[in-house]
């Protein structure tokens, strides 16, 4: 049973979304009854009347940073234009089918497709994923956190990526990184349950959900590229098991003060997989370069949306068609909070080769260019061989 409603609220009083980096938003409340039947918010539970309220958001509208718990952190009030992407569906009017329709499934591609290739990101909203798991695993966290030094180093990261990073150097740049980092990995690892009762089972369902959501975009960005709907799927059959990268990560930021020379939340950096999934508390501090520019931009908080953004490993599939998404995390300049985040990096199995492939995407106002990419048999990674590389190139001292 679900603890909590799994939609975010879209509605026209969701006046939370600050962004400048024009995030487009993907709704994939069509996608998946498995997530549908934790409910969503009264009046948006029927698709006719759902799009009635998506079609009042669409084109400008004005945002204003929310005057509550938040607004100190989003700085003054001021309000910003932004221009939502906002989907539409074919009714199902028996709404009994247990897989997504096909053209549901398209549509969903190819606006994915879009706002990957244009700005490297999206909001996805009704993705089936309870705000309350995410709650309980950043009170899960804090609590691990506030544990004595030595009981922390107790649940250090080891050789495989797994465990816990105390704040320290950055592995990007010559900052400082005041956060704490906790990995889960799929060759498995020491929990703290002990030391606090609940945070496995934090972990555990947050596994499967993000788990669950990543296999559906998968099959839609399979599906946008023009291959058969399981072709990225098969790749990324053991998403946290051994013989796969993927990585659920748990961070928290202390609360800093001022921004100071040399101290950094997150250095800029680009993700080294396939796809990241990242929820976010309210805190603020995202920024993202756009494909191609060098301006930063920040990304707004839309409460209960995850962002998705692409990563080295899906760029080199599409020849830099869906360039690897360069982000970091700012000290706010208003507020002393601490910032709460999970991300979940997606990675395909280790041993799949990654090459490009022959694939076209369509660009915003553009027709479809077609680009057929040669195929270099010579210098051919695999998936394995890539992580390494990053992991040498991050972690060398
Ligand atoms: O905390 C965040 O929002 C971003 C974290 C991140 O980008 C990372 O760990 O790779
Ligand atoms: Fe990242």
């Amino acid at each position: 049973m679900s603890c909590c409603t799994s939609a975010p609220i879209v509605t026209q009083t969701c006046e939370t979304l600050l962004s400048k980096c024009e995030v487009p938003i993907i709704d994939l409340a069509h996608m998946d009854v498995k997530f549908r039947h934790l409910g969503q918010p009264p009046g948006l539970r029927h698709p006719r009347l759902w799009k009635e309220k998506a079609s009042t958001l669409e084109g400008i509208i004005n945002l204003m940073p929310p005057s509550g718990r938040c607004s100190g952190i989003n700085g003054p009030r001021r309000s910003t234009n932004v221009t939502l992407d906002i989907f539409e569906y074919s009714y199902n009017s028996r709404g009994t089918e247990r897989y997504p329709q096909k053209g549901v499934v398209k549509q969903v591609a190819s606006k994915l497709l879009r706002a990957l290739s244009e700005k490297g990101l999206a909001l996805l909203v009704n993705h089936g994923i309870p705000e309350c798991k995410m709650k309980a695993a950043y009170r899960a966290f804090d609590a691990f956190c506030e544990l004595p030094e030595e009981v922390r180093t107790k649940y250090e990261r080891n050789e495989s990526n797994y465990g816990y990073v105390k704040p320290g150097p950055s592995k990007y740049t010559d900052e400082k990184e005041a956060r704490h980092v906790f990995n889960v990995t799929g060759t498995g690892g020491p929990l703290p349950d002990e030391e606090v009762p609940g945070f496995k089972s934090a972990v555990d369902e947050l596994a499967r959900d993000f788990k669950q959501l990543s296999a559906m975009l998968l099959t839609a960005l399979a599906v946008g590229l023009e291959q058969s709907p399981d072709f990225l799927m098969s790749k990324h059959s053991r998403m946290l098991e051994p013989g796969n990268e993927s990585t659920l990560r748990l961070l928290y930021y202390p609360p800093l003060g001022a921004p100071a020379p040399g101290l950094a939340r997150c250095s800029a950096h680009c993700d080294y997989g396939t796809f990241t999934l990242l929820a976010q508390d309210c805190e603020g501090g995202l920024e993202i370069q756009t494909p191609y520019g060098e301006r930063w931009g920040r990304v707004g908080h839309l409460p209960g949306a995850i962002l998705v953004n692409t990563g080295d490993i899906l760029a080199n599939w599409t020849n830099n068609q869906l360039p690897a998404l360069r982000h970091r995390v700012v000290v706010p300049e208003h507020c002393g909070r601490g910032r709460h985040s999970i991300a979940f990096f997606v990675h395909p199995d280790t041993n799949t080769l990654i090459e490009p492939l022959d694939t076209k995407i369509a660009q915003a106002n553009q027709e479809p260019a077609l680009c057929r990419l040669q195929k270099k048999k010579r210098g051919v990674m695999t998936a394995y061989h890539h992580i390494q590389r990053r992991f040498r190139e991050t972690y060398a001292s």
